[in-house]
């Protein structure tokens, strides 16, 4: 959880970061505060490192070169020291990652009973309110087979904030969701974002759907920020990478086959 004495710090700053992944440089001079309080979506395009920009939030990729910050203190290695990290930072991941043995209410709990010492009515009782919070209270009984897509996802996003984390990381959490779905999380994210107090970043390409949420939109492509400011900012810029990022153009200054070349590697 951050200090006091961090409490001016942004809630994540990256400083000349450098990453690699397969001995290949994916991203590059990344310079990026993330204000508190703020919904930062982080789009690019399939494969030009944003699910790699969010594994150095959480430490599980070390930056080549520069320093990454959460709540004003640098992403620790030490595996103990990183664990405690972790705990303030909720992660939604692309496939949701709902244990398919266990309840939506069990599944919810599980940071809870890995976490804390609570006992067992309390944990109940907060799952109670996650799921409520998720817009799911009667779902709790039911097992991930049995919920649609889009109640899935707010499971999953229940189980994300049991611990209330300060800072909340989605990957692509639109995916595989139709427009209503698609509505119902982003609201989701929003409404959460600000009646929590949280930070929220989310890595997405459903630009269209997840810029009228955000405060602040950042551009990756090419290994480097070619973007950063407000959404109506990002819709009038005139930049080429940006302007053939936004239209979906195969043909521009964006190499949109480095994901598959590197696969072929
Ligand atoms: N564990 C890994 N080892 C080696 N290379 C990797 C690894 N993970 C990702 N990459 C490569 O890093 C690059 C960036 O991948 P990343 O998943 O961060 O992109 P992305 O923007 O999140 O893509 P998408 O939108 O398709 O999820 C890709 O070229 C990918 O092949």
């Amino acid at each position: 959880m951050p200090d006091a004495a961090d409490n001016d710090a942004p809630a994540v700053r990256l400083t000349g970061v450098r990453l690699d992944r397969g001995g290949r440089t994916i991203l590059d001079g990344i310079d990026l505060a993330v204000p508190r309080g703020s919904v930062t979506a982080v789009l690019g395009p399939s494969g030009s490192g944003k699910s790699t920009l969010l594994a150095a939030l959480t430490g599980e990729l070390v930056p080549a070169a520069g320093r990454v910050e959460v709540f004003g203190q640098a992403v620790p290695q030490r595996t103990r020291d990183l664990l405690e990290l972790r705990k303030s930072i909720g992660v939604l991941l692309q496939g949701n990652g709902l244990l398919t043995d266990l309840t939506s209410a069990e599944n919810i709990a599980l940071p809870l009973r890995a976490h804390t010492r609570l006992p067992r009515a309390v944990i109940d009782r907060l799952v109670e309110m996650k799921l409520h919070a998720v817009g799911l209270r009667s779902a709790g009984e039911l097992y991930p087979r049995e919920l649609s897509g889009g109640m899935a996802r707010r499971v999953a996003l229940a189980r994300a904030i049991a611990l209330d984390p300060p800072l909340m990381l989605y990957d692509e959490p639109l995916t595989g969701l139709d427009p209503i779905a698609s509505g119902v999380i982003t609201n989701l994210i929003s409404e959460l974002n600000d009646r929590l107090g949280l930070t929220s970043i989310i890595v997405t390409h459903h630009v269209h759907e997840t810029l009228p949420i955000a405060d602040r939109a950042v551009v990756i492509a090419n290994g480097r920020i070619v973007f950063a400011g407000s959404p109506s900012e990002l819709e009038a810029s005139d930049d080429p990478l940006v302007r053939q990022f936004l239209r979906g153009e195969p043909d521009g200054p964006i190499a949109f086959d480095t994901a598959r070349r590197t696969e072929a590697a």
